[in-house]
């Protein structure tokens, strides 16, 4: 066996069950959506997801660390709300009974989910195999009918060595170009469901997000950007999480010509990756905003080993290795190696100019 890849594959099975998970509760019209300390949205599917996935992890790897986003004091007193979880929980096996049994096979108790919620809770560092999960990323994409992807990355001494992103609205079709509705009005009907994978040093991979066991996989590369002015760009689409008007400055200054696409979530790290777009920018909108290790792990990684650079807005690679937060960076710079130079020129410009 390769380095890591047992642990790639528990972590592309643990994510394709809890994204069976995720796809149910997003056909449900109650969610289960609680507000958090933050006023960010957290739902059944968050919480399920993160208890499955966990389960898994520590199932094949118990001295390994979790950096999970969410944690289960709420439910403590929210038993209502506990009980809807479970009612996800014990009914989400892998329908490959063999894949099942590689994840570690189902919860057995409600007491056992909420242990594994709150397992999430490492402080996180540069030293040993610490994991950072994201159970469902872009979760008011996951609300809206939008974009949203259960992610899931393991570091070691503070470097990501394996990303894993799972993307049930996303088309399973690498060649198929981003355009704006990717972001918006989607479903996981037919066609759709991608789970995007890669190991330092050994390249990026796509292969259909299935319900039993893994599909065959494909190798994926950035588009190689011969004329930038023909560049898709995307970024966010709450407003609060990156500044659409100093990106807008950026791209035209570029000369990039197609409108912008929208959609939540490392969803943007897949897709340009697989080249149906090719800049993803995330310029901060709050000076004092860290963003969560969580939130780009995995993404940065399989970009990177599809060809890409992923920088902050200075030029500094992502620092995993600082906790739960990228303390050390600000904002998000990631492009096909060839002209992630000139993108980055750029945003400084922009930048030096506010
Ligand atoms: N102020 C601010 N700035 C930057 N980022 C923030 C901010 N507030 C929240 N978040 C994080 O944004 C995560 C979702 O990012 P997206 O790129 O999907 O943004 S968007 O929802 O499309 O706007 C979202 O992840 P999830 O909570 O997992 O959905 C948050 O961790
Ligand atoms: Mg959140
Ligand atoms: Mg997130
Ligand atoms: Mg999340």
């Amino acid at each position: 066996m390769s380095t890591y890849s047992k642990e790639l594959e528990v972590a592309q099975l643990a994510v394709q069950r809890a994204s069976i998970l995720t796809k149910k509760v997003f056909h449900e019209k109650a969610k289960g959506t609680i507000s958090k300390d933050d006023a960010s949205p957290v739902t059944i599917g968050d919480f399920g997801a993160q208890a499955l996935i966990i389960q898994a992890i520590k199932k094949n790897f118990p001295e390994d660390q979790v950096v999970g986003e969410e944690e289960a004091s709420t439910l403590i007193n929210d038993t209502k709300l506990r009980d809807q979880i479970w009612a996800f929980v014990k009914d989400t096996t892998l329908k490959d009974a063999n894949a099942e049994k590689i994840i570690g096979g189902p919860i057995g108790t409600v007491d056992a989910m909420l242990d594994a919620i709150d397992a999430g809770n490492s402080a996180g560092g540069a030293k040993g195999r610490i994991w950072a999960l994201d159970p469902i990323d872009g979760t008011k994409g996951f609300l809206r009918g939008g974009q949203y992807a259960v992610c899931l990355a393991l570091m070691v001494d503070g470097d990501v060595k394996v990303g894993v992103l799972g993307c049930p609205n996303l088309p399973v079709d690498d060649a198929a170009p981003l355009t704006a509705e990717t972001g918006v009005d989607q479903t996981d009907a037919e066609g759709k469901g991608v789970l995007f994978s890669a190991i330092l040093g050994q390249g990026a991979t796509s292969r259909p997000l299935g319900t039993a066991g893994l599909g065959e996989s494909k190798a994926i590369h950035m588009k190689p950007v011969e004329d930038i002015t023909q560049a898709t760009f995307c970024e966010s689409v709450e407003a609060g999480h990156s500044s659409h008007g100093d990106q807008h400055a950026i791209v035209t200054k570029l000369g990039v010509t197609k409108p912008s696409v929208r959609m939540d979530s490392q969803a943007k790290y897949g897709s340009i990756a697989r080249g149906a777009g090719d800049i993803y920018l995330r310029l901060p909108v709050r000076a004092d905003y860290q963003e969560k290790i969580w939130d780009h792990a995995a993404g940065d990684l399989i970009v990177r080993e599809a060809g890409g650079e992923v920088t902050d807005t200075l030029g500094r690679r992502l620092d995993f290795s600082k906790g739960r937060t990228l303390q050390e960076n600000k904002g998000v710079v990631a492009a096909p190696r060839t002209v992630h130079g000139r993108v980055l020129e750029v945003v400084k410009e922009v930048l030096a100019k506010k």
